[in-house]
């Protein structure tokens, strides 16, 4: 069954939709499920992700990335696995500031990831930092395989949250980190109504014009304002099992950098 979301977009109701969000859809009359419509969704914009990722924040999203990152350098972690690691941007950067000896990254978009591998041929890490196809909610790793995971825009899309966070659980050695970048809602009353404008009308219009999509940018937006955030983001990773959990807002709170431990 599907419904029309306040926001917009189409919200189906599938049974195993616990949080609002996780009955988010890109599509309008797809009976694909949600992953399916992500995957397909990433792979018509996988060409100019990078692009619009940069232009659609100025840029300030680099900065994120990197503060995220360098939450595990104390750890010195070796294995990390890079979770929703599309065109790999997290993977390369944790490859610049970790030096580990190997870097996963894994992605349902085939399209995406044929951007990243390229990317990192160029840069000639591809014996570094390897992509390969694979779901966040049955990750194809065994039980504590990795000193670190990050995921940056990711979790958002998991079809099933708790499932994904289970599962990084899962592969984390003990005593591993998970670091997590998403966005979140900003909570100064006049920041809020320009950054609501700027979500819910420009950047749509912006992905239509740029991207020629613009269901992934109202998507975008759909998905982030019913996303869970701070501490009830963290309370869930509590629920899972996560230890020492901890969010930290930036730039007027429209990212969080979200941290637990195995
Ligand atoms: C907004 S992009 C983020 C890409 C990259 N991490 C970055 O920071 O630019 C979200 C990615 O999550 C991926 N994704 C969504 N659900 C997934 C799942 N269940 N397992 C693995 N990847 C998933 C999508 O295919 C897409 O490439």
């Amino acid at each position: 069954m599907i419904t029309i979301s306040s926001f917009g977009n189409y919200v189906s109701s599938h049974p195993m939709a616990k949080f609002a969000h996780d009955g988010v859809v890109p599509y309008q009359n797809s009976e694909l499920e949600k992953k399916q419509q992500v995957a397909e969704m990433f792979n018509n914009i996988a060409g100019r992700y990078d692009f619009m990722n940069r232009f659609l924040s100025a840029g300030i999203d680099v900065k994120w990335r990197k503060k995220a990152i360098n939450l595990l350098k104390p750890l010195r972690p070796q294995q990390v696995l890079d979770v929703a690691t599309g065109t790999g941007d997290f993977a390369i950067m944790a490859h610049k500031l970790l030096h580990p000896e190997k870097i996963t990254g894994i992605d349902i978009s085939e399209g995406m990831l044929a951007v990243g591998k390229e990317k990192i041929k160029k840069l000639g890490l591809s014996q570094l930092i390897d992509l390969q196809k694979g779901d966040s909610e049955t990750i194809h790793f065994p039980d504590n395989s990795f000193d670190a995971i990050t995921v940056a825009f990711g979790v958002r899309n998991f079809q099933n949250l708790e499932k994904g966070l289970s599962e990084m659980l899962r592969v984390l050695k003990p005593g591993g980190k998970l670091v997590v970048l998403e966005f979140s809602r900003p909570n100064k009353p006049v920041f809020k109504t320009v950054y609501n404008i700027y979500m819910n009308i420009l950047a749509p219009g912006i992905g239509k014009m740029l991207a020629k999509n613009r269901e992934a940018y109202q998507y975008l937006n759909d998905s982030m304002q019913t996303f869970p955030e701070r501490d009830q983001f963290t309370q869930i990773m509590q629920g899972v099992g996560y230890t020492d959990t901890s969010f930290n807002p930036l730039t007027m709170g429209i990212c969080c950098i979200y941290s637990g431990t195995k």
